[in-house]
């Protein structure tokens, strides 16, 4: 994944070509590896700036995990994607094509889940891919075929004829992945697919998704939670108030946050002293003294660490044990984003 650095303001230089990916907006888009790339994207909703200036990419094949808290601007994004709304600036690509200039391109190339499931009281699950098909204009032999591969992949073919009021929350969730995936699209966006699912169904989502990748489609998937998304994902972008705050894998990440840590230590006496003294460093943040002992955040690697319990020694305090805590991965998510609502 790469961050880029480009502008284009929507609607800038209209290319007439349909058959090619745009470069109306000075992209290297013809022969890109890059399959979604969004491009300095803006939206605003009056002053609220729900998506403020995101850029990044995905290469063909990768599964990239959109994470951020509620209101982040994932939805508002994956929208833009979708070709469902228009960016204030900036724009958006999926296999070169840009969201603002070749909306229609676009959508051929693209299967969109959304977050909520519509209500379809008397239609059975056939009928429900059987309309998406139609609605993307398979006809035919190409239809029927089309249609027995989704239900088998998805794992709804034995539900084929069920109406869809009677599904459960995991099986609708299939339907709406059969329903993105209909027309064969190569990039697939799907917004918290595993919302409300069990952890079996979590599992069974995670391998679908991993082997749509493995046969060469891009995925976008979006959660609140980036251990659901850490296993699948070959890289991951946090969002928060619209502006996106890390990208890169999960251990990129995380290694950029490794010199965060928390610090236990148990002294054998003169804890208070003890954590006034440290509370003095740097280095040391929220101090807690809990009993005999001491639990505070360190920023340091491990040589720092090394100092420190030294220097503590070194004043005369007894120390019986020291133990370092390296932060989860919902710890560095939490580290990275600040819980800002807007
Ligand atoms: N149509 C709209 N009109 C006004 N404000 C909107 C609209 N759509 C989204 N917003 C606002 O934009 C911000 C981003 O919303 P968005 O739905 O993109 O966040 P999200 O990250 O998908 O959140 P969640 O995880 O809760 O679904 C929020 O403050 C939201 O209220």
């Amino acid at each position: 994944m790469k961050m880029t650095s480009s502008f284009a303001a929507p609607g800038s230089d209209a290319n007439n070509d349909l058959t090619t990916p745009s470069t109306a907006t000075g992209g290297v888009h013809q022969g890109s590896t890059d399959c979604i790339e969004l491009r300095r994207l803006h939206r605003f909703f009056g002053k609220t700036k729900a998506v403020n200036d995101i850029s990044f990419s995905v290469a063909r094949g990768h599964v990239f995990g959109y994470i951020g808290p509620n209101g982040a601007g994932k939805t508002t994004s994956m929208r833009i994607l979708a070709t469902l709304d228009l960016p204030s600036y900036g724009d958006a690509f999926v296999d070169g094509f840009s969201v603002v200039n070749d909306p229609e391109l676009v959508r051929r190339r693209l299967g969109f889940m959304p977050d909520s499931f519509g209500t379809y009281r008397d239609v059975n699950c056939k009928e429900y891919l059987d309309f998406f098909a139609r609605a993307n204009g398979l006809v035919g032999r190409e239809r029927n075929q089309r249609l027995d591969w989704v239900l088998e992949f998805t794992g709804t073919k034995g539900m084929a004829e069920k109406p869809i009021r009677g599904l459960s929350k995991g099986m609708k969730q299939r339907l709406c992945l059969g329903r993105a995936l209909i027309h064969d699209p190569s990039v697939m966006i799907l917004d918290e697919p595993a919302a409300g699912l069990d952890p079996r169904a979590r599992i069974e989502l995670r391998k679908m998704i991993r082997e749509l990748a493995d046969r060469g489609k891009t995925v976008l998937i979006s959660s609140h939670i980036l251990t659901e998304l850490a296993e699948m994902c070959d890289s991951v972008g946090i969002i928060e108030q619209g502006s996106l705050l890390a990208t890169g894998s999960v251990e990129q990440i995380q290694r950029q946050r490794e010199t965060h840590r928390e610090l236990s230590i148990r002294l054998l006496d003169r804890v208070n002293e003890c954590a006034a003294e440290i509370s003095t460093q740097q280095s040391v943040e929220k101090m807690i003294i809990d009993g005999e002992f001491l639990r505070f955040e360190f920023e340091g690697d491990a040589s720092d660490q090394a100092d420190l319990v030294a220097w503590i020694i070194g004043r005369g305090y007894r120390v019986v044990e020291v133990a370092s805590h390296k932060k989860s991965l919902e710890d560095v998510f939490l580290q990275v984003t600040e819980g800002l609502v807007q």
